[in-house]
């Protein structure tokens, strides 16, 4: 019998692969099929309040369908009252429809058959899902006709797509992938910019570059995609944070958690405490002090870490606390950028232990540094302690 995991053509395979799911009707029509240019005003929706999501901070101009749901389409064209642009809602469904192939592949019996080159032992080396996962955000992202050009964690450089595309999308498109073969969750995380139009005469890959290494103040959106027991996109366009939760039955990202505001104080550390004895003094004495329950909040703090910043970061927007990697690890383009904005918009913060995130100018697009995302009272206290970012990084084998 012929081994499935020799054969080349099924990775060839996986990149066009679509799931059998035909019966599923999505209610924008946006599952299975290639999204086109549309105008928004396309997009139809059955009208009545919100309130079945018992949002009191939504826009009073959200409008839900029967079932009391709004897709995350319908929130962005012009139904959440935000005012997306209708070259951002494309692009956006794009994206969304990219992420939904991914999660399909992640939840795949034939993962564990793909078989690719290795490029090395390099814990940090791509796996053929984070490959497959690039190869679908960059089709989804040249389809859309709404971009310039794409810098993703997996390339060495930017891709430069279209002169006239309006947007520059920053993205790891798999990240925690090491925990696939477990199940564990991973996620997809992106950025927007606008493209730079006073670098438009420069070659092409000195104004990819520039465009890509834009400071993260200047997003204009940000989001990720969660890949767990639910699929889950968080989104912020800049006017508050808002997570749509897949509805597997018609395909489409049902609005969830509107306006989310994280705690201003958890309960909850997250950071891989084997590093221990690798950090600083002060952030030694910071977990220290909280888990004793002898920091400003006066219980006994809880750890949680999964290992994978998406699902790290969704649990402490929702639950309060900090996520935190405190060695030159994470990636300021297309992880810690994105992700601050999302959570400073829930009204948290995001700092590289001395500065906050956004306001810092990246110089390499691959740049890493140390990160800690969370509760506005906690990142305060934790970052009083002054010595927080871990100089020793030995690059851990697992
Ligand atoms: O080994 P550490 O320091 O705990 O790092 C774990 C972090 O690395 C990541 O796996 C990202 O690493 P990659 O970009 O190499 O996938 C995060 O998801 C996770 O939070």
């Amino acid at each position: 019998m012929q081994s499935a995991t020799t054969t080349t053509p099924f990775y060839q395979l996986l990149l066009t692969f679509r799931p059998k799911l035909q019966t599923f009707q999505s209610k924008t029509q946006t599952l299975f099929y290639t999204p086109t240019m549309a105008s928004v005003s396309e997009f139809r929706t059955r009208v009545k309040p919100l309130s079945a999501l018992g949002n009191s901070s939504s826009s009073s101009s959200t409008v839900a369908n029967d079932d009391g749901s709004v897709t995350l389409m319908e929130y962005m064209g012009k139904r959440g009252g935000i005012g997306v642009n209708d070259d951002l809602v494309i692009l956006i469904d794009h994206i969304q429809y990219a992420c939904k192939r991914i999660a399909a592949l992640i939840a795949s019996p034939f993962n564990y058959t793909i078989d690719m080159p290795s490029s090395g032992s390099d814990r940090d080396a791509p796996k053929p899902l984070d490959i497959i996962s690039n190869e679908i955000i960059l089709s989804s992202l040249q389809k859309s006709g709404k971009v310039a050009v794409m810098a993703s964690e997996e390339n060495d450089t930017p891709t430069w797509i279209s002169d006239d595309g309006p947007y520059v999308v920053v993205t790891d498109p798999l990240d925690g992938s090491r925990n696939i073969d477990a199940s564990i969750p991973t996620g997809t995380i992106f950025g927007i910019y606008k493209r730079l139009e006073e670098l438009d005469d420069l070659p092409t890959e000195e104004k990819a570059l520039l465009n890509s290494l834009q400071s993260g103040n200047r997003l204009i959106a940000s989001g990720y995609v969660l890949y767990s027991s639910a699929t889950i996109l968080c989104i912020t366009f800049g006017s508050g944070t808002h997570a749509f939760t897949l509805d597997r039955s018609t395909g489409d990202f049902i609005l969830t958690n509107p306006s989310i505001k994280i705690p201003p104080r958890g309960q909850i550390y997250s950071v891989n405490d084997a590093r221990y004895f690798d950090w600083p003094e002060g952030l030694r004495k910071y977990i220290d002090t909280v888990r004793q329950g002898k920091g400003k909040y006066p219980k006994k703090y809880s750890a949680r870490y999964i290992c994978s910043l998406v699902a790290d970061l969704h649990r402490t927007l929702l639950y309060g606390g900090v996520a935190m990697n405190p060695r030159d690890h994470l990636r300021l383009v297309y992880e810690a950028n994105p992700l601050s904005f999302i959570v400073e918009q829930a009204g948290g913060r995001g700092s590289d232990g001395k500065s906050r995130i956004l306001s810092l100018q990246p110089v390499k697009l691959h740049q890493r540094l140390p990160l800690f995302l969370g509760s506005s009272e906690d990142m305060e206290e934790l970052e009083s302690y002054g010595d927080i970012q871990q100089k020793v990084n030995p690059g851990y084998e697992v």
